[in-house]
Order: structure tokens, then C-alpha cells, then sequence
């Protein structure tokens, strides 16, 4: 990573900020569990696809990595390495499974927004919510794509197999997904129907099933089974997406079809939530809260 300018070295640390900065990424969290319905995955009515996890227990994981989402923003106000973010990580991976006893509700989560919380604590007072995945990129995109790959993980089965980048390949690239896909889907959602709590979260959710290749989705379903998941996705959104009168009963119905086959995605999930965090942020209009 670049070595931290001189402006940001001179910046105390500020733990108002950066309890903030994490209050943002649980709530995102917390927000993505309860939108319902989505495909395959765990909310506050069912479990999808899962029969290792429910929502308490989501909903218990978050809560455990507030303080780390808390540490990687001030690390990346510091000026962090992609080492000393990555040791954060997986500090936070292991108050995760103690948490839920052993099960992996959030590591594409701690990943994705981890970055996100460093960027933010990074960019200090002058937070640009669409600047926040070039940050990532700029700063540790490089380190990311280099450092150490697990040898055994569906991720890196998935890059064997496939090709599919995965987790890794959308941080470096700056969260493209979450830029280019799950904000204006968001948006478009809350236009659509400004007046339901879930319509806009379930929109971005499956705008995102709709193009993103998701490890989690190859792992479980191969190749078919990511297809299938777009193709629903992008059927779902042709017929008007919230915009439909039967959106929800549409999109229950998706959800159906993606248990009966076991599919999840998961990585949907995270570049939700991550979209969820960016646009939070951005509503703040900056984080210069009291010390
Ligand atoms: C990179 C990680 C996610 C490991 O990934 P890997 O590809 O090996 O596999 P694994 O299958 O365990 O997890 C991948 C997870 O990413 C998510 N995911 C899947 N596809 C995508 C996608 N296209 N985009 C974003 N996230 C995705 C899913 O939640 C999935 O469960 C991560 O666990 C890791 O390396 N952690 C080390 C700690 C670290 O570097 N932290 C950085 C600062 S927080
Ligand atoms: N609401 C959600 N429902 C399901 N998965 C979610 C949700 N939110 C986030 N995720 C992400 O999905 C991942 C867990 O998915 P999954 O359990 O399919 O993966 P796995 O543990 O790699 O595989 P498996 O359980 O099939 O052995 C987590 O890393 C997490 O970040």
C-alpha cells in the first residue's frame, strides 16, 4: 500500500468516528437480515437454504464484530497495511465462530465490509460514499489479489474450477458490484415503492443474483446452478422487479425454487449489505461526531 499522506498521519485518531463507522456496518447487517424475501438466504422469517444457521444467530455474529469493524476503520484512518487489516480480519473470523459456535455466518461479510470500514476510516471527515470501493482499490487492491489464498475454501475451489475471482477479485476491483449494481438498484427500489421497508433491499438483492458470479451459488449449485439463480434473477426484474404489483409474491416464489435446490448466495448477501453500508454512510454527510 502507499505509504498514509502526511494530511492523514497528522489526523489524531478519532474513536467517535469509528464507532460510527461500525454502528453503520452492524445496522447494514442487520438491515440485510431482515429484507425478506431472498432467494435462499437467512432472514427473520426462515433459514432459506440453510440448515447450519438461523437469524438469531446472524443477528449474534454481527453484534460480535462491531468492535472489529471498529479497529479496521481506525487501522485504516492510521493508515494501515493490507498485513495489519488482514491480522483484524481474522481476529474478527474467530469471534465469529466462537459466537455461533463453530459456523461461518459472516466471513464474506468481515471481508468485504472490514475493507469498506477502512476506507471509510481512511477517508476520515471528507467520507465520498462513491469513492469508498476506489479507496480499497487503490490502497490495497494490489496486496489483496498478491497475499495468501486459503488453499482449501469453496472460494478457492470455485477459482480452481471455474475461474470465478470471488470475494478477492471484487475487493481489488473496488467493489464494482456494489457501485455499479447495488446502489442504483437500491435507488431504483426506493422509487418504486418508497413506501415498503423491504422493496428496495430485495430489488439491489436480486439485481445483484442477477450479474454477480457468486462463489457461494457455484459451490452449491455449479455452473447450472449459478445460471439458473441469474436467470430467475434477471426474470424477476424484467417483469418490473418492486415495481410489479406481485413483487413479494414473485419474489417468494423465487425463494422457493432456490431451497428446493439447495441454492444460496451468499456473496449476494455480503455485496448487499455492503451497498446498505455505502449508502448509509453517505446519508450521514460525514463523520466528524464529537471525541
Ligand atoms: C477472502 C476471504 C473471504 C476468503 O475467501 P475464499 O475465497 O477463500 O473463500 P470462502 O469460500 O471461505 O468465502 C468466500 C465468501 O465470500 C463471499 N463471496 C462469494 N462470492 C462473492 C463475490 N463475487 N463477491 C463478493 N463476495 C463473495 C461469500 O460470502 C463467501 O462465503 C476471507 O475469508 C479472507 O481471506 N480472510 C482473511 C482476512 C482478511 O484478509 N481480511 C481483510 C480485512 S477485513
Ligand atoms: N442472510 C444471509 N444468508 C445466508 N448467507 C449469508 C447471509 N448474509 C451473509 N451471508 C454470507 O454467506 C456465507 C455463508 O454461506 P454458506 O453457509 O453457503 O457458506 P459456506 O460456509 O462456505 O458453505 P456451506 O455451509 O455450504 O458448507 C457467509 O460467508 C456470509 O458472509
Amino acid at each position: 500500500m502507499a505509504a498514509p499522506s502526511r494530511r492523514l498521519a497528522a489526523i489524531p485518531p478519532r474513536p467517535e468516528a469509528s464507532r460510527l463507522i461500525a454502528d453503520c456496518a452492524v445496522d447494514a447487517l442487520l438491515k440485510e437480515l431482515d429484507a425478506w424475501p431472498k432467494p435462499g438466504l437467512v432472514s427473520r422469517i426462515d433459514s432459506g437454504s440453510h440448515k447450519d444457521m438461523d437469524a438469531d444467530m446472524l443477528a449474534e455474529s454481527a453484534e460480535a464484530l462491531r468492535p472489529f469493524f471498529a479497529e479496521l476503520a481506525l487501522a485504516g484512518q492510521a493508515g494501515a497495511a493490507m498485513g495489519e487489516l488482514r491480522a483484524i480480519g481474522l481476529r474478527a473470523e474467530t469471534a465469529m465462530l466462537a459466537a455461533t459456535g463453530g459456523v461461518n455466518t459472516h466471513r464474506g461479510a468481515i471481508f468485504g465490509l472490514g475493507l469498506l470500514c477502512a476506507a471509510a476510516g481512511q477517508m476520515g471527515r471528507a467520507i465520498v460514499p462513491s469513492g469508498l470501493g476506489e479507496v480499497v482499490r487503490r490502497c490495497w487492491g494490489h496486496e489483496i489479489m498478491r497475499g495468501p489464498v486459503p488453499l482449501f475454501s469453496h472460494g478457492t475451489a470455485a477459482l480452481r474450477q471455474y475461474g470465478a475471482g470471488g470475494a478477492r477479485a471484487e475487493a481489488a476491483s473496488g467493489f464494482r458490484s456494489v457501485h455499479d449494481i447495488g446502489l442504483p438498484a437500491l435507488r431504483r427500489g426506493r422509487a418504486l415503492q418508497p413506501k415498503d421497508r423491504d422493496a428496495a433491499a430485495v430489488h439491489a438483492c436480486f439485481a445483484l443474483i442477477a450479474r454477480v458470479q457468486d462463489t457461494n451459488l457455484l459451490h452449491r449449485g455449479g455452473v447450472s446452478g449459478q445460471r439458473m439463480a441469474a436467470t430467475m434473477a434477471d426474470f424477476f426484474l424484467r417483469c418490473g422487479g418492486v415495481g410489479n404489483r406481485d413483487w413479494r409474491a414473485r419474489a417468494t416464489a423465487a425463494h422457493a425454487v432456490f431451497v428446493a435446490l439447495g441454492l444460496s448466495p451468499g456473496g449476494c448477501a455480503d455485496l448487499l449489505a455492503m451497498t446498505l453500508f455505502v449508502d448509509t454512510v453517505g446519508s450521514l454527510g460525514g463523520l466528524d461526531a464529537p471525541q
